[in-house]
């Protein structure tokens, strides 16, 4: 999916919500569990309840890989379910993977051709050619951790160097000269506030993958406001505020209500800031 898509899809639905399938085999409802792939029938049932309502799904892989095999073909089969049902809704693979270039070049092989995922999420430490081998596949998007949600990113992206810059701006900086808008996000939490001024400061154009709304408690409002851009450049992810939201036989309701109410505050932003 190319970004006019992205955009457009953003436009014609009014929401830019990613739902986040981080599908938890200890959270998910027990009349479940007598499916033969508890974990599919589980995602399959969030899917067709949210789709209306998001323009992206974001499995996180950690999820189905500590499932072992049998975690991975739930991944596969999910993603294939989006692909052949939902084409137009955008896949990120949250994997955060990023190695020494031969290495991540079978990284992307694995999520990109195999997996067949739009978009996967890698960490910039290991430089320039740890994260090349996913920008050379045509039509598929890298997206790189900037500024991250949890109490940690204070450890080391706030560190400045002797001109006051700060690691996640030279991040901003540096990466924009591997890729294009075309093919390279970052992730910013939603839990950094006012700090998206800075990151549009850098990066005015790129769409942000914004996680930690819902469960982390960061505010949509402030993320809209600092950094919607007059395209969006927006793709805001709740996982478990979403997918948690009841854990009777009437999840699904319950998960499309809670998708339902943040699309619904998502298309008054758009509109408001002159998006739609
Ligand atoms: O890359 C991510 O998606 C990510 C980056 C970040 O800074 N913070 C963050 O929470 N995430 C992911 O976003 C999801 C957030 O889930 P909830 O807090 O349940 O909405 C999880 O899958 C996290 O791994």
């Amino acid at each position: 999916m190319n970004r006019q898509q992205i955009i457009e899809q953003i436009r014609k639905k009014g929401t830019f919500l990613c739902v986040g399938l981080d599908t938890d085999i200890k959270k998910i409802p027990e009349h479940l569990l007598t499916e033969e792939d508890p974990m599919f029938a589980f995602n399959k049932a969030i899917i067709d309840a949210t789709a209306p309502y998001c323009v992206a799904y974001k499995p996180n892989t950690a999820f189905y890989e500590s499932r072992g095999t049998e975690g991975w073909q739930t991944l596969e089969r999910t993603v294939n379910y989006l692909r052949t049902n939902y084409p137009d809704h955008f896949i990120i693979a949250d994997a955060k993977r990023g190695d020494i270039g031969n290495t991540s070049s079978l990284y992307a092989r694995a999520f990109f051709e195999n997996m067949g995922v739009d978009a996967i999420t890698v960490a910039p430490y290991m430089g320039f050619d740890s994260v090349k081998p996913f920008m050379d596949y045509e039509g598929k998007w890298v997206i790189l951790l900037a500024l991250t949600s949890n109490p940690g990113s204070r450890d080391f992206q706030f560190l400045t160097d002797m001109t006051g810059t700060r690691l996640f701006e030279h991040v901003l900086e540096t990466a924009q000269k591997w890729g294009t808008t075309e093919n390279l996000m970052f992730v910013v939490g939603a839990t950094q506030g006012a700090m998206f001024a800075e990151v549009r400061r850098v990066a005015p154009r790129s769409f942000l993958l914004v996680p930690g709304v819902g469960a982390q408690g960061g505010s949509l409002e402030e993320v809209a406001k600092w950094g919607m851009t007059p395209e969006c450049g927006l793709l805001v992810n709740s996982s478990r505020g979403i997918i948690y939201a009841s854990s009777g036989t009437d999840f699904a309701d319950a998960a499309a209500a809670e998708a339902r109410k943040l699309r619904d505050h998502m298309t008054i932003l758009l509109s408001t800031y002159g998006v739609i």
